[in-house]
């Protein structure tokens, strides 16, 4: 597997020791409050399971599923909600986790389907946030890694489904588009 990585970006000190900076940094903030954690599936699950262990505050985590719309491998915007939580939000503080926050366009998305449902406050907490490549203007409200333009994958990120269980995160070799 490891064959077509490049370089690592993201050692796996450097990611558990980020992640554990944004678990006290979020134990503050929600500190006395009711909070769901709100993991994006997939790629969020590395990340969020680790944050979810440095937030030092009683919580409640759930997930859901969302897809863009049509064969496109380009985003439209569109998405569409393949797994929804399961209860109301309307009384908790929801925090959402992703992997990555690249055009923006999903979290610009699930922000406005999650207001609309009338939560106590909706935030995004980020691992990475490549911001060159911006549609829509959204900044999460925490973020571990500010990152060049280049495909990452590892530590949930994915290359066709691949990748994820990579303890770091890598750059591709072009060699790994190109095998498929
Ligand atoms: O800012 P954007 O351009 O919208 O891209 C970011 C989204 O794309 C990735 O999800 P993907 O659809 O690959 O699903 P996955 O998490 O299952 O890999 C990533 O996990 C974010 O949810
Ligand atoms: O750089 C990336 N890697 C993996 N998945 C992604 N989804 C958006 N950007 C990326
Ligand atoms: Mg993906």
């Amino acid at each position: 597997m490891e064959e077509y990585i490049a370089k690592v970006l993201i050692s796996r000190e450097e990611l558990a020791k980020r992640v554990a900076e944004l678990g006290a940094e979020i134990t503050r903030d929600y500190a006395g409050k009711n909070l769901l954690v709100l993991g994006i599936l997939k790629g969020a699950v590395p990340f969020m399971s680790d944050l979810i262990r440095e937030i030092r505050l009683p919580l409640a985590y759930d997930f859901m599923a969302l897809s863009s719309y049509g064969a496109s491998t380009q985003s439209s915007g569109v998405v569409r909600i393949l797994k929804d939580l399961e209860r109301s939000v309307e009384d908790v503080h929801i925090l959402i986790t992703e992997d990555i926050v690249d055009t923006g366009l999903t979290l610009n998305y699930l922000i406005a389907n999650l207001k609309a449902r009338n939560p106590l406050s909706v935030k995004v907490a980020t691992l990475l946030d490549k911001a060159g490549r911006r549609k829509v203007e959204v900044s999460p409200d925490y973020n571990c890694f500010s990152i060049p333009d280049e495909f990452v994958v590892g530590y949930g990120l994915d290359f066709n489904e691949e990748y994820r269980n990579l303890p770091y995160i890598g750059v591709l070799k072009p060699e790994a588009y190109k095998s498929i």
